[in-house]
């Protein structure tokens, strides 16, 4: 179990977790650019880097295909997480964004796509300083060439550019421990349509549970309850943006997110991410906000479907409406717009609603991590404020 890789970064490493004199921040200072090596580090030979332009249509088509067979499944290899083209697109492009970070690795005599991994850049606070860092993500490694250790080297790789445009902190999340997670998150989800959920295998039918009392236990309203209550639109950019900046003060790690950065990132977009905000009646100020985004899974080896229709919480807002109303709400139009489940980490105050709103515990963890960047204590999920796609 020894991270030969990991431990060669600089990242928190176990054995510093109980040395409280090391000091909060950047675990290496940044390097001259001059002294950042400039070459791209080297590939087995049969395979070379490939910057993959998502502007071409063949080209999202290729990092589609390739992360739709290859990518991210359940430990019991029921479930792939089959991303979306136009999810990807958005999740790759946000403002700032550097096509050379989105890096391909293929086979140089058939130029097949056989390795993809990829950064954005964000703006995160850490307590009181803002950094800006990578979001690294999609790092896929086609089945038939796992174990060749070729994520070492596309990571390597991936901070090699990141480090050329003078940036010298990444974040990013896995399912499997590394040195050292910040905090870890406990997954949960919510049944919308239990029957489909109970065919594929995702849940089980509960002990002295029927199926027509499972339906019934997790039936919602047709409507929503909060009045007000509607989708985001473009003029609400400015209001929600110091909605959102105001309350990811609350956490310890954040985005921090300008009205730019909104505009991208939690406009409604369909197909990809979903926004609500709740408009006074009375005073039309923007009093509380709720966000998913879309995230299908191919179903491996189900005769009667073959996707699940997944929703993950994003960021959700309550300075008026309960929360676990403003989050039952948000069950309300995912259930309309044919969700089969809605997914959620105990991330923020998400804990606040999730056994009350009949969210059940997943089977597994989602650790996140900071490349270097050392935090003093390991954080609880709620003090984190951060939701990686
Ligand atoms: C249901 O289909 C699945 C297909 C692949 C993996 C998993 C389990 C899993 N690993 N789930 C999560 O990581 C997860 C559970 C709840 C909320 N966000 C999550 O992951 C997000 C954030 C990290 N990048 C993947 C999507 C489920």
């Amino acid at each position: 179990k020894r991270h030969k890789f990991w431990e060669t970064q600089p990242v928190g490493q176990f054995k510093d977790l109980g040395d409280s004199s090391l000091p909060e921040g950047p675990i290496e200072q940044p390097t001259p650019l001059s002294e950042v090596k400039q070459e791209p580090y080297n590939l087995p030979t049969p395979y070379e880097w490939i910057t993959c332009d998502m502007d071409s249509d063949e080209m999202s088509n290729e990092v589609y295909t390739l992360l739709t067979n290859n990518y991210v499944e359940d430990d019991e290899s029921m479930f792939r997480f089959n991303y979306s083209k136009e999810f990807l697109l958005w999740a790759l492009r946000p403002p700032g964004y550097y096509r050379s970070w989105h890096i391909g690795v293929r086979v140089k005599s058939s130029k097949k796509l056989v390795a993809f991994i990829t950064g954005v850049p964000a703006k995160i606070r850490v307590r009181d300083s803002v950094v800006v860092m990578a979001e690294v993500n999609f790092l896929c490694v086609h089945k038939k060439l796992r174990s060749k250790r070729l994520a070492p080297v596309m990571i390597k790789e991936v901070t090699r550019r990141v480090h050329l445009e003078n940036i010298w902190q990444a974040a990013y999340t896995a399912g499997v421990v590394l040195p050292t997670p910040v905090t870890t998150c406990q997954y949960w989800h919510r049944s919308l349509n239990p029957k489909k959920l109970i065919d594929v295998g995702f849940s089980r039918l509960g002990a002295r549970m029927t199926m027509s009392r499972t339906i019934k236990l997790y039936k919602l309203p047709d409507q929503t309850a909060t009045p007000g209550f509607r989708k985001m639109e473009p003029h609400d950019v400015p209001a929600v943006t110091r909605l959102l900046r105001n309350y990811l003060k609350l956490f310890v790690v954040a985005p921090d997110f300008d009205e730019n950065d909104v505009e991208h990132w939690l406009l409604p977009k369909e197909n990809v991410v979903d926004s609500y905000l709740v408009e006074s009646p009375e005073t039309h100020e923007i009093t509380d906000f709720c966000s998913f985004y879309t995230l299908p899974s191919s179903i491996l080896g189900n005769q009667n479907h073959s996707s699940l229709k997944a929703a993950y919480s994003y960021y959700n807002v309550s300075t008026k409406t309960p929360l676990l109303q403003l989050m039952n709400d948000a069950l309300i139009v995912a259930k309309k717009n044919d969700f089969d489940v809605f997914n959620a980490l105990d991330v923020m105050h998400n804990e606040t609603f999730l056994k009350e709103l009949k969210f059940g515990p997943g089977d597994g963890k989602l650790h996140y991590y900071l490349y270097n960047y050392r935090l003093k204590h390991v954080l609880r999920p709620s003090e984190l404020g951060l939701v990686l796609l």
